[in-house]
């Protein structure tokens, strides 16, 4: 008599999401909470182009010069944890979780994510992050469900006004004026959706979600269900 031993990943079908939208929607609050629920891995696609940004930063890299961008694009080692409980990211071995987080990482993170030779970098990275999580996966970003991860399962895109999105990100940065965040995030937005390679936006086949009148709760569970429903007709 022979037992077939079954694991989660062979009972429960290995799901990829893709979550995309601008900053303060809440893609990375309702990535990690639908990660965790469902017991898939995290990726933070965002935070890559941060370490990325902060290692050009440190090591003196002019910014504003995209060949040089380009050709230190492939020095850092770049190492991202994916459990939602507990989101890693490291350079060259440094846990770099708040350094990428600082105001200077965050207005020149933009002008480095629109290199193309760091696009190819990352994007390959995050595929085979993807590819590697037996179980499935929540990535969230700009452009997963349109250039990193076309074939994903479910395709999200969290919208929410640019208001909402200021005083959201302004509870997070105790003590900033909600004006100067606004204008901080438009311009960051426009940035990322009119670069030439890979810009933010919306799949043709994503569901979009307008998260402006929404708690985070409501977003979460809206975020879960129609996983499980792709879940089930798998
Ligand atoms: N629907 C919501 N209503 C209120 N606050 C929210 C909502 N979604 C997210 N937030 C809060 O807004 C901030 C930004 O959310 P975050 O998930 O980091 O957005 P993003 O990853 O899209 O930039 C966080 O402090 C988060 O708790
Ligand atoms: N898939 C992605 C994710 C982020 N990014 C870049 O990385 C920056 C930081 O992303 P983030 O998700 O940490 O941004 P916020 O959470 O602060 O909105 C974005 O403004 C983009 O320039 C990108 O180009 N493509």
């Amino acid at each position: 008599m022979s037992f077939a031993v079954e694991t989660a990943a062979e009972t429960t079908p290995a799901v990829i999401v893709a979550i995309d939208g601008p900053s303060g929607t809440g893609k990375s609050s309702t990535s990690k909470a639908v990660a965790a629920q469902l017991g898939l891995s995290y990726l933070d696609t965002g935070a890559q182009y941060r370490a990325i940004t902060c290692w050009m930063v440190e090591n003196g890299i002019d910014v504003a010069d995209p060949a040089a961008v380009a050709a230190a694009a492939a020095k850092p080692e770049i190492v991202s944890g994916t459990d939602p409980a507990a989101p890693a990211i490291t350079v060259d071995g440094r846990d770099v979780a708040q350094a990428i987080r600082t105001p200077e990482v965050t207005s020149k993170v933009s002008a480095v994510s629109a290199v193309p030779e760091v696009r190819s970098l990352i994007t390959g990275l995050q595929r085979s992050i993807a590819a590697s999580a037996a179980g499935g996966i929540v990535v969230e970003g700009r452009d997963i469900g349109t250039t990193v991860l076309p074939g994903a399962d479910l395709k999200i895109f969290l919208t929410a006004s640019p208001e909402a999105r200021a005083a959201r990100r302004s509870g997070e940065l105790k003590g900033s004026d909600v004006q100067a965040t606004r204008e901080a995030l438009i311009k960051r937005d426009t940035a990322d959706s009119s670069r030439k390679t890979s810009p933010l936006a919306k799949a043709d086949d994503a569901v979009e979600v307008d998260t402006t009148e929404l708690t985070l709760q409501q977003v979460i569970e809206c975020v879960v269900t129609l996983v499980e429903e792709k879940r089930a007709a798998k």
